[in-house]
């Protein structure tokens, strides 16, 4: 085995949050920082071009194209997982919807750990910190940061009149989703910069690219952590990994980070031996620490995409079908980057109720003025639109285990999505009231026809059934490492995302969230890499 050399800090998978921790960690001249991604450097055209993310699932050259195992919730169905497979991670294919969820999904991280630095009121300077605002500097909003936060360039008749039909509905419109209270509909704002995708690899990585402390090396697939048994606990000095044919290990002499993502960061700690011990003794991996929560407690969004098919309106599905109009497209977006591919295929969104009862909302829209069966396929030859809806805070918790010791095995992904009662109901509630907005006077002009589920579904039973018949993911996994206070079970990391049972190991990206957000999860994650990035910094300074 070849060595990579001695590095303070390495950081495994340059995804979303280890491009930010990239940066932020090499500000310090005096350390030197390696940083490690499977997948290679972000130079595909389709990354930059919004509408290019229908390119990007699906691709391997982008996507580690993971599959969920068939699931009951789903009546049988297995999923496309999609997640980022080059630097910028999900952040290079993902739908660039800038939004940082609700205050009081941050309140309650303080209260789970029991650290208030999880706080709104703690946590709102940092998404301040990194943020590039199109309104400029506010108490709310930051501006210079890296993270630009741009208007879209494109509205839609049809998507306007959604928009009304929601106030009708009883769903006021706001001017901004990310004031901590996103309880409103609006047009998202989106991560581009003059209509580009901004990813975290040019956000965050470029500027540090040229720091000599700073190493970055591609291709290189990260193996299992290196742990050592010292006699006063186990510490990790560091990874194995190949790349290019080589088998390397390189050693950290302050700290390792995993920056993995909620499917590889869960799935590298139980190659290395650190997870639930039956899990690890079934795929013949020896236990270096019987930590039952890795892997647990995963989260995601499940979307159900609702598809009216239209009359009278201008929809993506017809635009784009003819060859004279994806020229029109094309020349739009070189002359004025604007049109439809600079388009965040979710434009309109809105956050509701799916019974009075809720203290803030607990459903999120994406609306998009196109269709399609399944995400892969063409899209539908007659204009429609999708108004998917999603349960923003399920009770249905999931799991990540590896089946083998093999690294280049692809771990078990097991979501259970809809398997409680309550998210059934929820799901059923969210369909009803879909119905009700489309119902709406906003949209008679456009006579929408329901096409999917169909109409056919009434009951709450029929409805909560059809949930799981057109479910899909909405590509925010996390908590499969999750913190926690001292003394839970399942905490896999402590308040400081320290691992527990390990010395000088982190875990800093979305597998950390204890509960999902209440929105989109890219910010928040960044929002993440940005307080690790201050209690590495403290660690440092503290060390004898
Ligand atoms: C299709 C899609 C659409 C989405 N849309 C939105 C949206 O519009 N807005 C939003 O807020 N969120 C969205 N998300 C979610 C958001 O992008 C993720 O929550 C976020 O990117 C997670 O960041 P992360 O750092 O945890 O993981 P990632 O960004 O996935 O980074 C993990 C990195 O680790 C690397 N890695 C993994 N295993 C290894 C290994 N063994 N060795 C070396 N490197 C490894 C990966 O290649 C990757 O680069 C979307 C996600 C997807 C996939």
């Amino acid at each position: 085995m070849e060595s990579a050399g001695e590095y303070d800090y390495i950081i495994i998978g340059g995804g979303t949050a280890g491009c930010v921790l990239a940066n932020r960690l090499t500000r310090r001249r005096d350390i030197n920082v390696l940083l490690i991604e499977a997948g290679g450097r972000d130079d595909y055209v389709w990354i930059h071009i919004p509408v290019g993310y229908l390119h990007c699932i699906g691709n391997p050259r982008t996507d580690w194209l993971y599959k969920t195992e068939p699931d009951a919730g789903l009546n049988g169905r297995s999923l496309i997982y999609p997640r980022g497979k080059v630097l910028g991670g999900s952040s290079s294919i993902n739908g660039m919807i800038y939004m940082r969820g609700q205050s009081q999904d941050y309140d309650r991280w303080a209260e789970l750990t029991g650290d208030p630095g999880w706080a709104w009121d703690k946590v709102l300077p940092l998404f301040k910190k990194s943020e590039d605002y199109h309104g400029g500097a506010s108490e709310l909003h930051g501006s210079g940061g890296e993270w630009r936060v741009e208007k879209q360039r494109l509205s839609w008749e049809l998507l306007d009149a959604f928009r009304d039909a929601a106030e009708q509905s009883g769903i006021r419109k706001i001017d901004d989703f990310n004031g901590g209270d996103n309880d409103g509909c609006n047009y998202f704002d989106v991560n581009q910069k003059r209509g580009i995708r901004w990813n975290t690899a040019k956000a965050f990585l470029k500027p540090a690219a040229k720091r000599p402390n700073l190493t970055i090396m591609t291709g290189c697939h990260v193996e299992r952590l290196i742990i050592e048994d010292t006699g006063q606990g186990k510490v990790c000095r560091g990874v194995q990994f190949s790349g290019g044919g080589t088998a390397y290990s390189a050693t950290a002499v302050l700290e390792t980070v995993l920056t993995a993502g909620a499917v590889a960061s869960p799935q590298i700690l139980q190659l290395s031996g650190i997870g639930p011990a039956a899990v690890l003794r079934d795929a013949g991996v020896a236990v270096q620490v019987d930590a039952p929560g890795v892997g647990d407690n995963l989260q995601d969004h499940l979307q159900l995409r609702m598809i009216y098919k239209v009359s009278n309106a201008r929809t993506l599905n017809t635009t784009a079908a003819s060859w004279f109009g994806k020229m029109k497209i094309g020349m739009e977006y070189a002359m004025f980057q604007s049109g439809p591919m600079s388009m965040a295929p979710s434009q309109l969104g809105a956050f509701a109720r799916s019974d009075p009862g809720q203290a803030t909302p607990n459903l999120q829209y994406h609306v998009q003025p196109l269709s399609l069966e399944k995400f892969g396929d063409p899209l539908h030859p007659f204009p429609a639109f999708t108004a998917s809806v999603c349960n923003l805070r399920p009770s249905s918790r999931g799991h990540v285990r590896i089946a083998s010791a093999d690294s280049y095995a692809a771990p078990k992904i097991t979501p259970n999505y809809l398997s409680t009662e309550q998210d059934r109901k929820t799901a059923a509630a969210a369909l009803s009231l879909t119905r009700k907005i489309v119902a709406a006077p906003a949209l008679a002009r456009f006579a929408p026809q329901e096409f999917k589920p169909g109409i056919s579904f009434q009951t709450e039973q029929e409805l909560a059934d059809a949930a799981g018949q057109i479910g899909t993911t909405i590509f925010h996994p996390v908590g499969t490492c999750k913190m926690g206070r001292a003394g839970d079970p399942l905490a896999v990391v402590d308040s400081e995302l320290r691992v527990n049972g390990v010395q000088k190991l982190r875990v800093v990206d979305a597998s950390v969230m204890p509960l999902i957000t209440s929105g989109n999860t890219n910010s928040p994650t960044i929002m993440i890499a940005e307080r690790a990035a201050e209690l590495i910094a403290q660690a440092a300074k503290a060390a004898p």
